[in-house]
């Protein structure tokens, strides 16, 4: 049931009890399309086109598709159209790169609207934009500059300023991101009534996407009461309190007061905390105020105190650093581990998100496959996923996504090891290809995958 809330704006409420793994909601979206930058795909089926190997362009607008077939897709018809009749010819690079040629594409699909659906164009308006905080952003800047006269001049459509702007923040504040394994890119999608979960940094939810049309299934993670709010997240789990609250500050425009960023440890994580370099024996530094991003921080043992502006700092620092690592290469991932073993513990967010990308890179890689590993390295592997997935109980328990993929990658890493030493594996591995077997039941994909596994364990 959708509530309205004072802080929460409209959000959905359940109104019966809802089982662990019990599907939600399905819905079909009002709207998808592609992100504001994009690598090139097919308007008419949005799958990755690899267009320096081929390349199609429509007969009638130019636009590449993946072939003739497309040219006709419900999808790209009207938009099609109005290309055609403008005389427009998109510059679309032969590259992989995220191309800004794509950002009028979603916004288009949603103006079109307005003539040809409009009980749908009037369902879009009805969310929430936070157009006021957006205009005061350079990409808002840029949008008047560009996509304004883009659709009014060049288009000729009948629309303004403030109907284009307030679509494309309706756009940033609501859309799911639309991954999809066979389409190889992601894209974006509005959907009625599922765009209106608010946000939880402990959600109870997962969605995924399943088939041609893009239909989003919303299932229950944990089980949720009668009354209780049903969420989803806006960020990423594996964040601290204060990367997490200044990105949905800024994406979202709101200060999140959830019971994980309210709480000092994040429910005893500690994902957020440094090690007291004062005390030497592993005690943790936390913040006094995490609502506050610049309340000092204290040593729950010695009282030691970092200032909140040098905790964000160093927490720049780490992040740059972790993005300037080389993803595929263990060794450096490795290293930064070692590097920060005092300051760090071993659940701080930076490490467990290099903890993270090192799960993904053993046993997967070319390189790096199970077997291409030392004994040495499938056992790293196993610790890996066994902490990962300590963390994962506590802030995405029950059947999220995120503990079926590391009690998956645990059961494999768990076989190799078998494998390589002539032995059978026992129950407790087959246990963990079991439960991620039921957490994915609902995710075709991973299910077939999983599904094959189990019979043949
Ligand atoms: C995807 S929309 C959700 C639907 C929206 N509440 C509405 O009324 O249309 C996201 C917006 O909802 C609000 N919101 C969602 N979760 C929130 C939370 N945990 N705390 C405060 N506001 C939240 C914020 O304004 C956010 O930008």
């Amino acid at each position: 049931m959708v509530k309205r809330d004072e802080v929460l704006g409209r959000c959905v409420v359940a109104t019966r009890d809802i089982r662990s793994g019990e599907v939600i909601a399905e819905s079909l979206p009002l709207i998808v399309g592609p992100k504001m930058a994009s690598p090139p795909l097919c308007l008419g089926c949005h799958k990755k086109l690899a267009l320096a190997e081929s390349r199609y362009d429509c007969s009638k607008c130019f636009w590449p598709l993946c072939g003739q077939a497309c040219e006709s897709s419900p999808l790209h018809e009207a938009e099609c159209e109005i290309f055609a009749k403008a005389g427009y010819k998109p510059t679309v690079k032969n590259d992989n790169s995220k191309q800004t040629v794509y950002c009028p594409i979603a916004p288009l699909r949603a103006l079109l609207l307005k003539k040809n659906s409009p009980e749908r164009f009037n369902l879009l308006l009805d969310f929430q934009s936070h157009l006021q905080d957006h205009e005061k952003t350079q990409v808002y800047q840029v949008l008047k500059k560009s996509l304004v006269p883009f659709f009014t001049q060049l288009l000729k459509l009948d629309t303004n300023e403030s109907e284009i702007l307030t679509i494309c923040s309706i756009f940033d504040t609501n859309c799911f991101e639309v991954r999809d394994t066979q389409r190889l890119v992601n894209i974006r999608g509005l959907y009625p009534t599922i765009s209106f979960l608010s946000h939880s940094c402990k959600h109870n939810t997962k969605h995924c996407f399943n088939g041609d049309n893009f239909r989003l299934v919303l299932t229950a993670t944990t089980p949720i009461k009668k009354g209780d709010l049903v969420t989803t997240t806006y960020t990423q789990t594996l964040w601290g309190t204060l990367s997490r609250r200044s990105h949905l500050k800024m994406a979202k425009h709101f200060d999140c007061l959830c019971e994980r960023c309210t709480d000092p440890t994040e429910f005893g994580t500690y994902l957020s905390a440094v090690n007291c370099s004062v005390c030497g024996d592993g005690s943790k530094v936390t913040s006094s105020d995490p609502l506050n991003c610049e309340a000092d921080w204290f040593c729950e043992n010695c009282g030691f105190a970092i200032t909140g502006s040098d905790m964000l700092w160093g927490n720049e620092v780490l992040q740059k650093e972790i993005n300037h690592l080389n993803k595929d290469n263990p060794n450096s991932l490795e290293e930064f581990l070692e590097r920060y073993a005092e300051v760090l513990h071993g659940r701080n967010s930076y490490c467990l998100q290099v903890k993270y990308a090192l799960c993904q890179i053993y046993g997967s890689l070319d390189g790096f496959k199970f077997e291409e590993l030392s004994s040495d390295l499938i056992d790293r592997k196993i610790e890996l996923c066994k902490e990962l997935l300590a963390v994962a109980e506590v802030l995405e328990p029950g059947q999220s996504w995120f503990r079926g993929l590391l009690l998956y990658d645990l059961f494999e890493a768990l076989v190799a090891k078998a494998e390589r030493r002539g032995e059978d594996i026992d129950e407790e591995t087959k246990n963990y290809l079991t439960e991620a077997a039921k957490i994915f039941d609902s995710e075709p994909d991973m299910r077939d995958n999983i599904q094959k596994k189990l019979m043949d364990s």
